[in-house]
């Protein structure tokens, strides 16, 4: 059975984020994920995880200037020094936090722009490098453009073929099987061809990106698929609750008495 990551990020927003992680543990949760948590003290989170026995799967790479619009600077060849700084910082949090999986976001640019591709595979194979050091695997993500206009990283081929032509056992694929059928479908055949290359993956229902079983797929059938592929990695909960987070939870019990 995989094991699962709460996103506290989306999950458990009932409460404040440092509280999330307690409510996380009493949830039955035994890790945990978000996106940034660059706006806390390091130490002061890894207390949290500490006092409520959780481990730090994965998060984001600083992403620039979110609220001005930026996702990612990886792609963005004006924002070298700025990306360059981002991996110092996010690599100095994850020794703080013991998590082992970054996720470098790729931007908002033009994939057929020749400036904007160099300056992604620049800073993918120099995010690669400095992760290595620290044993650290930096993870790419497609990301549909429907939740993210614009997103440089929309399509699971070019992850791929990035991911291959890079070659470094320090770079995976972040599968988030909610971004996968917007942008492509076909999902448990994505899974099987991509499983050498998958470090990550995520699950919330389609379209509304609420908990596994709501939505358009089986998602139950797609997690035991995880399985028989012989997946071991954690599943990030990646999904918004429709109420209460832990009345939402049935879907979790389901899959382990399935
Ligand atoms: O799927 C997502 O949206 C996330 O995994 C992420 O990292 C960017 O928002
Ligand atoms: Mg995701």
């Amino acid at each position: 059975m995989p094991r699962f990551a709460a996103n506290l990020s989306m999950m458990f927003a009932e409460h404040a984020f440092l509280d999330r992680f307690a409510a996380a543990a009493r949830a039955g949760f035994e890790a945990v994920e978000f996106l940034f948590p660059y706006e806390f003290d390091p130490h002061e989170i890894a207390a949290r995880l500490q006092a409520a026995g959780l481990e730090q799967v994965l998060f984001n790479l600083p992403p620039g200037d979110w609220e001005a619009g930026e996702r990612g600077l990886a792609a963005l060849p004006g924002r070298r020094d700025g990306f360059r700084q981002s991996v110092r910082t996010a690599l100095d949090h994850a020794a703080v936090l013991g998590t082992r999986r970054l996720h470098m976001m790729a931007g908002i640019a033009d994939r057929r722009s020749e400036a904007h591709r160099t300056a992604y595979r620049e800073a993918l194979a120099h995010a690669a490098d400095a992760a290595a050091e620290k044993g650290i695997t930096v993870l790419i993500e497609p990301i549909n453009r429907r939740d993210m206009p614009g997103y440089y990283l929309d399509d699971f081929d070019h992850a791929a073929e990035l991911i291959g032509d890079l070659g470094r056992d320090n770079v995976k694929l972040q599968f988030d099987i909610y971004h996968r059928q917007i942008l492509r479908g076909d999902v448990l055949r994505g899974l099987e061809q991509l499983m050498p290359l998958i470090g990550h993956v995520q699950i919330a229902s389609v379209p509304f990106r609420n908990e596994p079983g709501t939505g358009e797929l089986d998602d139950l059938r797609i997690l035991r698929a995880l399985d028989d592929l012989g997946y071991g990695g954690f599943v990030g909960c990646e999904y918004r609750p429709r109420g209460a987070t832990g009345d939402g939870l049935g879907w979790m019990r389901d899959f382990a008495a399935s």
